[in-house]
């Protein structure tokens, strides 16, 4: 995928004063455009910042241009079937509602109704062009999320329920249960549409005595077109997002700071995302807030176009600092994209059990190259080898393979890549090497589909063949994917692997690769799930799990990677002083200046902090598995699991019953802790936690040294934290509320207590 983020500063409004003016952009050289954007330091006037972005947008941009150089150039794509996503990110004032939806004279439209104008007026082009062979529909679905919530802007306000509208996974993406779709025909079918829309937006906030500004508002435009039986579905996204400053700082009221920890929680994740997406790495955590992972950020094919709204004025300098020091991080991103491909109604594919017929998109496979694949799977297929020769294929289930048509050739693998040649003049062209952006050997390397209709014509996809493997394969096959990905990546890099058995091998490791993109998708779930059932929509949890992050880097001796726990916590805890002074510490230890967020690491220096993050989180899953919180203990969950469609009826008979047995303890820990005082049983557990002694809590059950100490430092961090009584913990709730512990630690803990009265 690509990610392009450019910054927007707006004009002074009536009231604002010239000289209050500190924000301003800059070039890299004379004659060259705008890149910069300067900012003074707030300690030291003198001392000036630099921020560097794909494009700089000053004052006198108008709407045309800012859509003329960003958007404009992506429809052509949309309509070859890549996803386009466009953000609005800033502080609230900073010009992101103005960028996206503008004003209602011509040349105050913004980003929004020209992107529907240049939709309609391309597919009424297509249609001409191909005489009526060629149909295209546009439908649109527009939504936002309000305190984590998802709610239907399409629909009147009064339809809302207070739990939003649910999310659910259907072949492997993520769909919003009950979301209205409508089909427009045209500019005026829109406008009448959208206009209603924001109107439900207002009422809506109003209602909850809310500005509507406190929301993101998620605009799709799905864009369907259809040739006989092949049909191209790709996704416009436009995002205004709700604003980015500390709200904690500026507004105390309750809902107020509710709102806050949502909005900060899911632009913190949207930022994470952009940081993973940044270093390559495989798996991006936008499963971690629902607006990341409706748009499956990092997942979807296709551009991503960041727009990053500044105000120029002094009032607004630590919160454009931060929203400065976010954005110019994403700008990092590689260069990757990926159509959609065509799928046929007829006849339905019968080659997958996982897909289905109804599959509409690709299904999601790990950025690969085929050296990667090669390399990683070779491995792999060892280790499928010599589970195979211990021979216990008892039970076995099938992985498919994507079969490459004939006619497309294997790719080069044999030559080096050269680098990629900028997407505009004004890019400087990669001179790094880099390392997640390969080819597979996939139909995603297939030519895009102007060229494609020329060269073969559409076929039904054949019978595919398939690789038996058993579980036990797949597992170490996971285990082994996961050490072996990120060095693979560098070694690919460096050496040219054999391109007659990569060739060979092309069909098989595309089927391992997606098997285990898969198992890793279904282990980020159970992360996420595990997280929620602690309360993951608490920002402050999220927090302290970074804090502890941290520390581990620390002990690690990793202390770039300790910097970016301690930074990335910051939004959490903000103008913490002991953590202002940690990161102040560390940056000046490692030689980074204020005004820069952390450089990119060397490939090689990168794969190596990677791989023992992997590691550790590998640690820590493996940890937990010990007292097994995969499933929050409902059938849904067993069921929902992707995992469970590979398994024979008896294993999967054992899964549902032990989730049914989980969901039984889960009811019976609830109602063990009743309203009144707590029982001598609990309040002994919770005097050892409160005291803080690590030996005590060592001698609890299931409690381990690092969950121990875990906890000791959670509780610390929390006193640190300053309120009062914040370092004791009042309940078993609030226990197994804290991150690292889980419900069924405590439980075990507290049962195995001895208490005489
Ligand atoms: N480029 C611009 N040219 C002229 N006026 C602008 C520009 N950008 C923003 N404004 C004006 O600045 C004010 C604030 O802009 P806007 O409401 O778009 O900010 P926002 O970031 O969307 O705020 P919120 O988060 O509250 O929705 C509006 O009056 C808008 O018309």
């Amino acid at each position: 995928m690509s990610v392009r983020v450019v910054a927007r500063i707006r004009p002074l409004l009536e009231k604002e004063l010239d000289r209050d003016v500190i924000v301003r952009a800059d070039r890299v050289a004379e004659g060259a455009p705008l890149t910069l954007v300067k900012i003074p330091s707030p300690k030291n006037e003198t001392e000036e910042f630099s921020f560097a972005f794909n494009r700089v947008y000053d004052q006198s941009a108008s709407q045309e241009d800012i859509f003329t150089a960003e958007v404009a150039p992506h429809i052509k794509s949309l309509f070859q079937g890549l996803d386009v996503t466009i953000f609005a990110y800033g502080v609230t004032g900073t010009g992101k509602t103005h960028t996206m939806r503008g004003g209602l004279k011509l040349a105050d439209r913004g980003v929004i109704p020209r992107l529907l104008s240049n939709v309609f007026r391309r597919a009424k082009k297509i249609m001409k062009d191909t005489e009526g062979a060629t149909s295209v529909t546009v439908a649109l679905s527009y939504y936002e999320i309000y305190n984590d919530k998802v709610y239907d802007l399409l629909e009147p306000p009064e339809k809302r329920t207070p739990t939003g509208l649910p999310l659910r996974e259907k072949d492997g993406k993520t769909i919003v249960v009950g979301l209205s779709e409508r089909l427009c025909q045209d500019l005026k079918d829109f406008e009448r549409l959208y206009i209603e829309a924001n109107n439900n937006r207002v009422t809506a906030a109003t209602k909850l005595n809310a500005h509507s500004s406190r929301s993101h508002a998620i605009l799709r435009v799905k864009v369907t077109q259809t040739t006989g039986d092949a049909v191209r579905e790709s996704m416009a996204s436009a995002i205004d997002l709700a604003g980015s400053e500390d709200n904690r700082r500026t507004d105390n009221g309750k809902e107020r700071l509710i709102e806050s920890a949502a909005i900060n929680k899911s632009l913190f994740v949207l930022s994470q995302c952009i940081d993973a997406i940044s270093r390559g790495d495989k798996r991006i955590p936008y499963r971690e807030s629902k607006m990341t992972r409706i748009l499956s950020l990092g997942q979807n094919n296709g551009i991503t176009i960041m727009i990053l709204n500044l105000a120029p004025m002094r009032s607004y300098h630590l919160d454009t600092l931060s929203s400065l020091n976010v954005s110019s991080r994403a700008k990092r991103i590689e260069v990757r994209e990926i159509e959609n491909e065509i799928v046929y109604k007829q006849p339905p594919r019968t080659n997958s059990g996982l897909g289905g017929a109804e599959m509409q998109r690709q299904p999601l496979r790990p950025i690969n190259s085929v050296h990667n694949s090669h390399v990683g799977t070779a491995l792999a297929l060892k280790a499928a080898e010599k589970a195979a020769a211990k021979d216990k294929p008892v039970k076995a289930f099938a992985v498919y393979a994507d079969k490459k048509p004939a006619s497309v050739p294997a790719p080069n693998t044999s030559q080096p890549r050269q680098p990629l040649q900028p997407k505009r003049p004004s890019e400087p062209v990669e001179t790094q090497p880099r390392p997640s952006k390969l080819a597979r050997p996939t139909q995603r390397s297939l030519p895009r589909p102007a060229q494609q209709a020329q060269q073969q014509p559409l076929k039904p996809q054949p019978q595919q063949p398939t690789i038996t493997l058993t579980p036990d394969q797949i597992e170490a096959m996971v285990e082994k994917k996961v050490a072996e990905i990120l060095a693979s990546r560098v070694a690919a890099t460096t050496t040219a692997p054999d391109t007659e058995t990569t060739t060979t091998n092309a069909t098989q490791a595309a089927a391992i690769s997606e098997e285990v993109q898969r198992r890793l998708e279904a282990l980020e779930q159970r992360i996420e799930r595990e997280v929620q059932a602690r309360g993951g929509n608490d920002g402050r949890s999220e927090g302290l799990r970074l804090l502890l992050q941290a520390r581990h880097a620390k002990e690690r001796g990793d202390e770039e990677a300790a910097l970016r726990f301690y930074e990335s916590a910051l939004p959490f805890f903000p103008g913490q002083p002991k953590l202002l002074g940690k990161i102040e510490r560390l940056r000046a230890k490692l030689g980074i200046s204020d005004s820069c967020a952390l450089a990119p690491r060397s490939p090689a220096k990168e794969a190596k902090a990677a791989a023992a993050r992997r590691a550790a989180k590998r640690g820590e899953e493996e940890g937990d598995d010990n007292n097994d919180p995969d499933y929050d203990g409902t059938e849904a969950d067993v069921e929902d699991d992707a995992d469970d469609a590979m398994l024979s009826p008896s294993k999967r008979k054992k899964k549902l019953n032990r989730a049914r047995s989980k969901a039984r303890l889960s009811q019976a820990e609830d109602e063990d802790e009743p309203a009144g005082p707590p029982s001598p049983r609990t309040q002994t557990l919770l005097d050892i936690v409160n005291s803080r002694d690590l030996a005590r809590i060592r001698s609890l059950h299931g409690f381990g040294a690092k969950r121990a100490q875990d906890l000791v430092d959670i509780l610390a961090l929390r006193a640190e934290g300053g309120d009062e009584g914040a370092g004791r913990v009042g309940s078993l709730k609030e226990l197994k509320a804290l991150p690292g512990i889980g419900g069924r630690t405590v439980e075990r803990a507290r049962e195995g207590l001895v208490v005489t009265c």
